[in-house]
């Protein structure tokens, strides 16, 4: 496993920076561009391993895809185009692909193997296999199909109404796409809110979806067409340069082009309420809101962070957490057990972590609670095969004050291949 030494920042974080494509809209822009009539251009993807892993998925399943240097084009032949796979399907990290593909494969009339690794096969997968069990697949895998390896064979489904008992983005989308096949109506209900980047999707495409706050309703057997998606930059990805700036004299950052769906600005609102000097500029409103987003070196408070907000900030909270050591008070993050069926127990490695580089953290059954402000040293610590801990850990060791050795820096590239590069321009700016 690869380490490296990191060491404090004695300079301020400034400059313009692109972070790369959104992750979550990368995905679904192949799966769509699959499943559409006609030629999808895809322009800002992440090539990051997930999205990467997405695509050869497609490709097993006999999906022409094209790719250059600043687009990916895919040939898609509707539902029908997808092929019997003649090898497994790797997902390698990615819940989404896991799951989302589970619900397009549902419908389709093959058999496939899934796999992924490690942590893949620790992450609950009946979330997305029992409702589409109901809908009629067969799907077997361990534990009674809940976990990796999973074998399914598709078909015709039955439309359902399916309340979801977890606030799960991939959830809802497995079904949507599941119930894109389908000759009839299904009803998908969510607990709360969570993000709506299928939804939008589906229209793009020229599709039609039924939204009424919490109630979902689609038609299946709708013709999609090719489309032109310009990814915006992951908020998830800035989210990091954004606690970075806030936290480090003498920062001033700007990231542009940054996808501002408001079912996935949780991060920047906590920023606010704790007091940050962050401004944000929307550029236009596309099907996906982007814009530029500004943060400087500021005086933080803790805060309370629970309930509704939490599906929108869910990836952002390992990074929040560090933000928090250094907010005078207490920072209570509660309602947000999701962390604990992440790439690792999100609450688990968040505390573990930095409370070797001395923070005051304690985990709870939902979540964590932070005293600070406290100023971090340096030691040994581990990103456990997490993109999100590994970066979280990155930005730990510019604020801490002694060097920090961080193991397991390959994790990285699940989300965000060119962090260390986009971290070192910051630093280098005057
Ligand atoms: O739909 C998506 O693209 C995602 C949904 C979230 O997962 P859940 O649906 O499990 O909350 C999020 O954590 C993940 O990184 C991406
Ligand atoms: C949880 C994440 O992704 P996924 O579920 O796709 O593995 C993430 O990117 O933080």
């Amino acid at each position: 496993m690869n380490i490296v030494e990191l060491h404090p920042a004695n300079i301020g974080l400034k400059g313009a920076i692109k972070v790369p494509g959104d992750k979550s809209i990368s995905h679904r822009a192949i799966m769509f561009g699959a499943i559409a009539n006609g030629i999808t251009i895809v322009r800002n993807f992440l090539q990051g391993a997930d999205c990467r892993s997405t695509i050869e998925c497609f490709r097993k399943l006999g999906v022409k895809i094209e790719e250059s240097i600043d687009e990916i084009k895919i040939y898609g032949n509707g539902f029908d185009g997808l092929k019997e796979p003649v090898d497994i399907l790797d997902v390698g990290n990615s819940g989404t692909t896991t799951r989302l593909i589970l619900g397009l494969l549902a419908g389709r009339p093959f058999h496939t193997v899934i796999i992924g690794d490690e942590s893949i096969a620790k992450r609950p997968m009946h979330r997305v296999t029992l409702p589409l069990q109901e809908m009629g697949a067969i799907i077997q895998g361990r534990n009674h199909g809940n976990y990796t390896p999973l074998s399914i064979v598709g078909g015709q489904l039955n439309p359902i109404k399916y309340e979801m008992p977890v606030a799960s983005a991939q959830v809802k989308s497995a079904l949507l796409l599941a119930a894109l096949q389908i000759d009839g109506e299904t009803t998908i209900i969510e607990p709360v809110s969570t993000r709506d980047h299928t939804e939008r999707m589906i229209k793009q495409f020229g599709g039609k979806i039924n939204i009424e706050q919490h109630v979902i309703k689609i038609t299946g057997k709708q013709k999609l067409h090719g489309a032109k998606i310009n990814v915006p930059g992951d908020i998830s990805s800035a989210a990091f340069f954004m606690v970075a700036a806030a936290l480090i004299e003498n920062s001033n950052v700007v990231l542009e082009n940054v996808g501002l769906n408001p079912t996935r600005i949780g991060v920047i609102e906590v920023l606010k309420e704790m007091g940050a000097d962050i401004h944000i500029h929307e550029n236009n409103d596309q099907t996906e809101p982007v814009g530029d987003i500004t943060v400087k070196t500021s005086q933080l408070k803790g805060i309370e962070i629970g309930g509704d907000l939490i599906p929108r900030l869910i990836d952002e909270l390992p990074i929040i957490a560090l933000l928090a050591t250094q907010a005078e008070g207490t920072t209570i993050i509660k309602n947000a057990e999701e962390l604990k069926v992440k790439e690792t127990n999100r609450i688990d490695t968040v505390v573990k972590e930095l409370k070797t580089l001395g923070a005051d953290i304690e985990a709870t059954n939902d979540g964590m609670i932070i005293k600070g402000k406290v100023q971090l040293h340096g030691g040994h610590v581990h990103s456990h095969g997490d993109h999100r801990i590994g970066m979280m850990l990155s930005i730990a060791s510019l604020i801490s004050k002694d060097a920090v050795h961080l193991e397991g820096t390959d994790a990285i590239n699940v989300s965000y291949p060119t962090f260390f590069e986009d971290l070192n321009q910051l630093l280098t700016n005057k």
